[in-house]
């Protein structure tokens, strides 16, 4: 990793990066590219080794890619699972930067020596990062702090970066009307500016500190030493403890494992079902134990998510739904917190959401982990016009982490038994108030009051429902939106088939005269380099072999686009 940045190089490693790793991607799949046969094993095989090229070029290509690969580890919707597991391993595998450097950033932005600073700085880091590293150091005053200073150059990179992400999300949201790549590229944007602001994660240190010195004094953050603060340079408390996934030294300090797997899991129901304001990276890293009290500590306040009041209210209810198994209130939830776009025709969506309501409980009956109800949830989203916040990721990423957590601490451990008190706390609050106050509680039995009727009430459910049934085949709502939809999908499905031919014909055909104009070009050379598997990469041959990959990847998306429709049809028929 380097504090100069030149552009254009970094634009060519960055596209060809995205190229070769989007052809791989589809040949993945390709049955045909299989020497000697298509195989589960061989395809396994591959993958694998696909996989280790993206996390070795994630970490070539630094900071940006690490931390939106590690962004990216639970996005299960963005990239198959095998590569999802790869990026996970991301933390902790960046090298430091040098003391002499880290030392001038600071004298830089405190407008003083070092020495006149702190009466002692560690020149040894503790930690490195992709943003920054942590050093030791005590104040004139003998308090022991850490002393977080980011690596130079960062904002430089983020700005060619992103830029270069960007244009890359326009043209995967061209392929794809249901999946979102600008909004996640600004979501991710957004996340990677806030990350290099010291200062904003000084104020979210603080924040997050005085809501647990409330709420539960088990769990802690360090303080914040203002004076010596800059967009660059953090200096906290010093909080030593041992990483809560430190199972040995956790035993050796004599404390209870379940207790603290206990105190994670509810530390972040506190934080995002009480306070609205989470640690949205919540990796074993990131939490340590003291290990003379078991009190939780927690570090990196850079990506925090927050949810406003009238999100957790909307979320509260699409919670509620599901509990009662109501797809129309979670339908409407769903739209009021523009995880939906309200389309005039909600069957479809209907059908998604009673199958994941349904699922879940059968997951839930069956122990599941969230991990695989998240993975579920975004395998149903796929087809369907689903935009998740970034809020929402965070918080299943989180939920998930901490699941492995508490499994790697408690092999009994079970996230459900840890959160039911919390749900059941929940549930209760919104049955007496509607927890939205009294006015929304009236309205909600004035509702159900007009939509029951007198004679209603009296008329079994089943009944009921049929009577709705009837009404709808009454005004033809229901038999003709079934009807539109199913061929809506089938005429989708077969006209992106058709374009994937295409397009494949095309591939090959440019894969073919490029292999060709490649061997031929280089002359008796030429041989020698397609024996060592080189070859002449120049003048037309390159521009035939790039057209044969920019039509692989769109043979590609059509046929991952042909599978979500297949998977979808095949969910929504049960
Ligand atoms: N206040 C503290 N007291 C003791 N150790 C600390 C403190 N803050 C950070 N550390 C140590 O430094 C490590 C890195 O800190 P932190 O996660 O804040 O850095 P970062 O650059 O934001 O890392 P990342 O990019 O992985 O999020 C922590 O895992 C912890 O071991």
């Amino acid at each position: 990793m380097q504090d100069n940045y030149n552009a254009t190089q970094r634009n060519i490693d960055t596209w060809l990066f995205f190229t070769l790793f989007r052809s791989r991607l589809w040949l993945l799949d390709q049955k045909w590219s299989y020497p000697g046969g298509f195989t589960e094993a061989k395809r396994g095989q591959r993958a694998k080794g696909l996989a280790r090229y993206l996390l070795n070029s994630v970490l070539q290509l630094g900071p940006t890619f690490i931390k939106i690969g590690q962004l990216s580890s639970t996005r299960s919707d963005l990239l198959p699972a095998e590569f999802v597991e790869e990026l996970s391993t991301l933390q902790d595998r960046v090298p430091a930067f040098a003391a002499s450097k880290a030392i001038s950033i600071i004298e830089k932005d405190l407008g003083r020596p070092i020495s006149q600073l702190f009466a002692s700085f560690d020149q040894r880091p503790i930690a490195a990062a992709s943003l920054g590293q942590v050093h030791r150091a005590v104040l004139f005053s003998g308090e022991e702090v850490v002393v977080k200073v980011q690596r130079p150059g960062l904002k430089q990179l983020f700005d060619i970066d992103l830029n270069n992400l960007r244009i890359l999300a326009e043209q995967l949201d061209k392929g794809d009307e249901n999946r979102d790549f600008k909004g996640i590229y600004q979501e991710c944007a957004t996340v990677l500016y806030q990350e290099i602001d010291y200062l904003n994660e000084g104020r979210n240190a603080d924040r997050f500190r005085r809501n647990f010195r409330v709420d539960a004094s088990w769990a802690r953050a360090p303080k914040v030493y203002w004076e010596y603060c800059s967009p660059r340079v953090l200096v906290l408390e010093y909080l030593p403890g041992a990483k809560i996934s430190d199972k040995a030294r956790l035993q050796a300090a004599g404390l209870d494992l379940d207790t603290i797997a206990r105190r994670a899991t509810e530390a972040y129901l506190i934080q995002i079902l009480k306070h609205g304001f989470f640690h949205a990276d919540p990796h074993p890293g990131n939490v340590s134990v003291d290990t003379r009290t078991g009190d939780l500590l927690f570090y990196d306040f850079g990506m925090m998510g927050e949810i406003v009041p009238d999100v957790r209210t909307r979320l509260l209810d699409v919670f509620y739904g599901v509990y009662r198994k109501d797809t129309d209130q979670v339908l409407r939830a769903l739209v009021a917190l523009q995880v939906i776009k309200p389309t005039g025709d909600s069957l479809s969506l209907r059908r998604a959401i009673n199958y994941f309501i349904e699922n879940l409980s059968r997951q839930a009956e069956r122990q599941e982990t969230i991990q695989a109800i998240g993975e579920d949830l975004f395998a149903i989203a796929l087809d369907q016009p689903f935009r998740f916040p970034a809020t929402f990721t965070f918080v299943l990423r989180a939920f998930s982490t901490l699941e492995g957590i508490g499994k790697t601490l408690n092999p009994n451990y079970r996230f459900n038994e840890v959160a039911q008190p919390y749900a059941a706390e929940l549930l209760q609050l919104q049955d007496a108030t509607g927890a939205r106050g009294g006015a929304a509680l009236l309205e909600q039995v004035q509702q159900q009051a007009s939509e029951l009727g007198a004679a209603a009430a009296a008329m079994p459910l089943r009944i009921r429902r049929i009577e709705a049934t009837v009404a709808q085949l009454e005004t033809g709502d229901l038999k003709l939106r079934v009807r539109v939809l199913e061929g809506e999908r089938a005429d989708r499905r077969a006209g992106v088939l058709q374009m994937a031919t295409l397009n494949t014909v095309a591939c090959m055909g440019l894969l073919n005269v490029g292999t060709m104009l490649a061997i031929n070009s280089g002359g008796p050379g030429a041989a020698a380099a397609v024996a060592t598997g080189g070859m002449n990469l120049e003048g037309p041959a390159a521009l035939c072999l790039g057209l044969s990959a920019v039509f692989g990847v769109l043979v590609f998306r059509g046929l991952k686009r042909v599978q979500r429709l297949d998977k979808f049809e095949k969910e929504i028929k049960g």
